[in-house]
């Protein structure tokens, strides 16, 4: 059994994989993650780990899971399916490379545009000829919020709500289309840009807010919250052989 832990800016997610599928999915936050992996071998005889990092676990806690299990540790080094085209390749996300391992693994041949929505929004493209180029980097919704409020002397803190309408009429709701809408927008925007370029686009949402916004776009996309997660487990079988 292996297990894919990737380490978001706001979320730990943890996925046990038996034979390729996925069989179960843990979410926690730095705090409770040492007990997340305690509790995850109780239960599953993992022998295989990897690990995404865009930001730093705490103190002793890689310790941790290298203790128990055999870790690749995923960097700019690591083997992977695709072609790297990005012009700074050792700058790029670690987190977007495991989301381009899994296009390139579950459609090959296919032009795919990734987008993650979690705490930024990254737009990550790869063509049929299995290159990657790159794509985009925008905050997410939190993050939006967040900005608003902090960066003003008069904006709430709003928690996230679908806006009824495209007109705010009231600052809550000036706010919550300014946020939800405007990331709307964008992603629309998006697809229909490379839908111009590129034949029969494929293109997969996830991340923590990928439910959150599925149902309000237009254009037709495959929502997978595990998309990152079933990246990282490809990139750890391909490199076991
Ligand atoms: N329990 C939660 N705690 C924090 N954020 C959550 C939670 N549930 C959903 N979210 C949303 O998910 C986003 C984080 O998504 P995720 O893909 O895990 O981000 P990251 O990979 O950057 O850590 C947050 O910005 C927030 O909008
Ligand atoms: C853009 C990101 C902050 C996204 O992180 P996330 O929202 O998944 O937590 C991360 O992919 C990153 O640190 N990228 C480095 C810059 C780049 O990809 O070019
Ligand atoms: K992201």
């Amino acid at each position: 059994m292996n297990l894919a832990i990737d380490v978001g800016n706001t979320l730990i997610k943890l996925g046990v994989f038996n034979d390729g599928n996925l069989t179960q999915k843990t979410t926690c936050s730095k705090n409770d993650f040492s007990l997340a992996i305690q509790e995850i071998s109780k239960v599953f005889p993992i022998k295989n780990c990897i690990i995404s990092a865009v930001s730093n676990l705490l103190e002793g806690q890689f310790e941790e899971v290298r203790n128990q299990f055999e870790v690749l540790l995923l960097n700019h080094q690591t083997p992977v399916s695709f072609v790297n085209k990005y012009a700074t390749p050792l700058t790029l996300g670690i987190d977007r490379i495991a989301l381009v391992s899994a296009a390139a693994d579950q459609f090959p041949q296919k032009n795919v545009l990734i987008i993650d929505a979690g705490t930024c929004i990254t737009y990550d493209f790869i063509n049929s000829k299995n290159e990657y180029f790159g794509g985009a980097i925008s905050p997410g919704i939190s993050l939006r919020y967040k900005a608003l409020h902090t960066f003003t002397e008069k904006l709430p803190l709003l928690k996230t709500k679908s806006p009824d309408s495209y007109l705010g009429n009231d600052t809550a709701s000036a706010i919550h289309s300014g946020v939800v809408n405007g990331i709307l927008y964008e992603i629309e925007g998006y697809i229909n840009e490379y839908k111009k370029d590129y034949d029969n686009l494929t293109v997969i949402l996830t991340g923590g807010d990928a439910h959150f916004l599925r149902d309000s776009l237009k254009n037709d996309i495959f929502a997978n919250s595990n998309f990152l997660l079933e990246g990282l487990n490809h990139i750890l079988e391909y490199n076991k052989h």
